[in-house]
């Protein structure tokens, strides 16, 4: 907007209505992916636009709010070269940007992800919708007026405007906010579009949320609502449970449950990680008590994140609790994935340091990530953890479903123990074991479960 009247004004050759500023405002909106026309306004009638010179002049009504810039909004036109179409104008020093009204929210066609809502507090109308949007969420903003919440996978939020009569609402899943509501409020933004705000306002409610998400994070992390359950390692020939993956969870005291893939990259991101390993290596150094009374030669698995990589930290807290606790290194298999590998640039070195310790290491989620092949010949690993997404072509014609036969040979070849996550099926159990895979876990097997549970399945 800004550009255009900037050069509409710059050009004072002819009057505002002439051929020339016809044409000039028809190349300004033609080369805008943004605006749909561009015209002159005087005492609310339109006069004419980059659509031509309008014999009859186009009464537009008053503004709906005029913003502090005085830039004049209004927020539902119909015009007659457009009769089904209502349009969005703002109105700056006589002149007017025409932008589609859906707009503000079409930007975010090419993001599945991110769902938003316009809903006219005035027909009680969703207006329009994109992504995953689920019109519960209206019930639940409205009843606890407006504030923002996490529903366990995505934050929603609200933004009233009884200026424009509508409420927009925007919500984003919990892990990948950041960097998105940067730059499309910035994109908004610098439309300027009267409903571009209202959704720009959402979603700063969204990034605001965000930050209280950390502080419930924080506060779970002393109590209860955190806790470790343990999904059992079986030896492929034998069956028998040699170990188990410790996996964190989260219940809020509302008795919803938050995902893992869900919080831990917003403790990654909030600068909360090391204070959950912490919390998670300490909450198994005490489950491993009961655990290894009945069999002092299980192995616990934990995950590392990229963060608790990139310094001794994890040493230093691995070596307190072998000194202090029943868990020696033998019992411990800590988990690295290549995504947490690719950020950690210490990664390297705490991992050798890791195995210095006598504690084994294992390339976890193996195959999803980027350069799978380059860390297995550049980093140390005592296992390979196939991942689920390449056991499930098991049986099947897909056409990754060679892969898995690669990777047991690579595993093989570089002397590595092989892990399966995710096997649910016999079938899928009894091809693995005769392709040479010692160990599994699934569904098919166990689910993971409380330590209470754990204990009473374990053989002495
Ligand atoms: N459909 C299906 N799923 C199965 C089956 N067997 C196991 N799973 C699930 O697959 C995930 C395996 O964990 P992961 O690959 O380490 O992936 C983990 C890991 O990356 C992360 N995570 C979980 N606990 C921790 C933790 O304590 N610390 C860190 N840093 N990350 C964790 O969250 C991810 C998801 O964990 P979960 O939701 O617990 O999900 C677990 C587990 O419950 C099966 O047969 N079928």
């Amino acid at each position: 907007m800004d550009r255009a009247v900037t050069a509409l004004q710059s050009n004072t050759n002819s009057g505002p209505c002439a051929d020339a500023k016809i044409r000039l405002m028809r190349e300004l909106a033609l080369s805008s992916r943004y605006l749909q026309g561009i015209g002159y306004v005087s005492n609310d009638y339109l006069l004419c636009s980059s659509y031509g010179f309008h014999g009859k002049e186009i009464s537009l009504g008053r503004p709906d709010h005029i913003g502090k810039n005085g830039d004049a909004v209004r927020a539902s036109v119909n015009l007659p070269m457009a009769k089904n179409k209502t349009f969005l104008l703002v109105e700056r020093k006589g002149y007017v940007v025409i932008i589609h009204r859906d707009l503000a929210i079409d930007v975010f066609l090419n993001d599945p992800d991110i769902a938003i809502g316009i809903f006219s507090t005035i027909s009680h109308n969703l207006n329009a919708r994109r992504g995953s949007f689920d019109p519960a969420w209206i019930t639940r903003l409205s009843a606890s007026r407006n504030r923002p919440f996490f529903d366990g996978q995505f934050i929603v939020a609200a933004r009233p405007s009884a200026k424009l009569g509508i409420t927009a609402y925007a919500a984003i899943p919990g892990n990948r906010l950041a960097p998105r509501v940067r730059q499309l409020t910035w994109l908004l933004g610098s439309l300027g579009a009267a409903s571009g705000l209202v959704v720009m306002g959402a979603l700063w409610y969204v990034a605001k949320q965000r930050l209280s998400v950390r502080s419930l994070l924080k506060s779970a992390l002393k109590t209860s609502e955190i806790y470790m359950v343990y999904q059992p390692v079986v030896n492929l020939s034998t069956r028998e449970w040699i170990g188990a993956e410790a996996l964190v969870r989260w219940r809020r005291p509302d008795g919803s449950d938050i995902r893992p893939d869900i919080f831990i990259p917003i403790a990654e991101e909030t600068g909360l990680i090391q204070q959950m390993t912490l919390r998670i290596m300490e909450t198994v150094a005490h489950d491993s008590v009961g655990i290894l009374k009945k069999n002092p030669r299980f192995h616990i698995g934990m995950n590392l994140s990229g963060i608790d990589l990139e310094s001794n930290t994890i040493i230093e807290t691995l070596q307190r609790l072998l000194e202090h606790g029943h868990l020696r290194a033998n019992n411990l298999l800590l988990e690295a994935t290549e995504r947490t590998l690719l950020k950690a640039h210490l990664a390297n070195q705490v991992l050798s340091d890791i195995r210095s310790m006598g504690i084994a290491v294992a390339i976890d989620d193996f195959g999803t990530g980027y350069s799978s092949l380059s860390y297995l010949t550049e980093l140390k690993f005592d296992y390979l953890k196939i991942d689920k997404s390449f056991v499930d072509t098991i049986g099947t014609n897909s056409a990754t479903s060679h892969v898995i036969f690669h990777i047991i040979k690579m595993a093989q070849s570089l002397k590595l123990s092989i892990i399966a996550e995710g096997v649910e099926s016999e079938h899928q159990a009894r091809f693995l074991e005769q392709h040479g895979v010692q160990f599994a876990q699934g569904w098919l097997f166990a689910k993971p479960m409380l330590v209470a549970d754990l204990v009473d399945h374990i053989h002495r």
